[in-house]
């Protein structure tokens, strides 16, 4: 009984994910796929310059890109980056601050429904983390079953740090990972984690010395699930994680009108207008433009 529910809460959910997916084409490949063909795992990789921020086209085609991989029969899926700095800057900000209402419903109602693509993709997930990930990033990255990150970069849920609050389901993503009390520590003090830091609470599972050994690690990990049985793994993965999953999947329309509100106070536009300044006057002078 449970089964055939879940079945048909997925397929309930991958035709709003499908039909989203063919709205959209990008112009650049804004995500490249490879499948290796000796292992069968699928390695996605981030390629929306300079920091691979969320907009509606990325998270479209990250989400294109997993049904893709389940449809194909890969055995396992790595989320990476093409940027060696960053892994995923979160959110694209242009498309929080002074927003246009009809997008940003349309832009939120994707960030939902790209978490539940990864969070529930049938086949195993590993996070290759070759950058920062901050916000959306380390949503992206705990989404996945498995993280390895390089040395010296930052991953956390920072919105305080911006003035917002993170959705519900986002800080449940987030407590799928790490001890409630330090979750709620990390949550209220925006706290990005050195990846030392990181490992140390287990926000990521192992730190590798470069890109290529973060993907052979991730990929081990996808290997440890080859005696298991692919139909019950990912049913197990899915009833796991369903309490989650039912929280958003059950107030969709709820979170979208919350979150509206919330995004649209005149408080919080102001709060994220000085920070995406900030962050635009730091680039400026970096680049020695100020
Ligand atoms: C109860 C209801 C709840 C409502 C919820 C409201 C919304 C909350 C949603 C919760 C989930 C997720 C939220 C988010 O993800 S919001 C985004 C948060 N992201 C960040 O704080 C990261 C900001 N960026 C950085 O820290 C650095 O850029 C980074 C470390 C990622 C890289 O540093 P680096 O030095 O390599 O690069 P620069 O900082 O020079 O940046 C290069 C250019 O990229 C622009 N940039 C950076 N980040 C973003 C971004 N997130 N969106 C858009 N643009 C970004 C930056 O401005 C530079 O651009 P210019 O060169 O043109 O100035």
């Amino acid at each position: 009984m449970l089964r055939s529910k879940i079945l048909n809460r997925i397929r309930l959910l991958k035709p709003v994910i499908d039909r989203r997916c063919m709205s959209s084409a990008s112009k650049t490949p804004l995500t490249l796929l490879e499948v290796d063909d000796k292992s069968g795992i699928a390695t996605l990789s981030l390629n929306r310059p300079p920091v691979n921020s969320l907009n509606i086209d990325l998270m479209n085609s990250i989400i294109e890109s997993i049904t893709e991989i389940e449809g194909n029969k890969s055995r396992g899926l790595i989320l990476t980056s093409a940027n060696d700095r960053v892994f995923c800057a979160g959110l694209d900000l242009n498309e929080l601050h002074k927003p246009n209402q009809e997008r940003l419903k349309e832009f939120w109602a994707v960030f939902q429904d790209v978490w539940l693509a990864l969070h529930l993709c049938s086949v195993p997930t590993a996070a290759a983390i070759n950058g920062h990930a901050p916000a959306g990033g380390c949503l992206l990255a705990t989404a996945c079953e498995y993280r390895v990150m390089l040395p010296q970069m930052t991953i956390g849920l920072n919105e305080t740090q911006f003035g917002y609050m993170a959705p519900k389901w986002v800080m449940l993503s987030y407590l799928s990972v790490l001890p409630r009390r330090l979750a709620e520590r990390a949550l209220t003090q925006g706290k990005l984690f050195t990846t030392a830091e990181a490992l140390d609470v287990g926000l990521v599972d192992e730190i590798a010395a470069s890109k290529e050994e973060a993907l052979a690690k991730c990929s081990t990990f996808i290997d440890s699930f080859s005696k298991a049985n692919p139909l019950a793994r990912s049913l197990t993965k899915k009833q796991i994680r369903e309490p989650d999953v039912q929280k958003l999947i059950a107030d969709r329309a709820g979170d979208l009108k919350e979150c509206l509100e919330y995004i649209n106070s005149p408080l919080l536009q102001d709060g994220l207008g000085a920070y995406f300044e900030a962050l635009k006057q730091k680039s400026r002078s970096k680049a020695g433009k100020s």
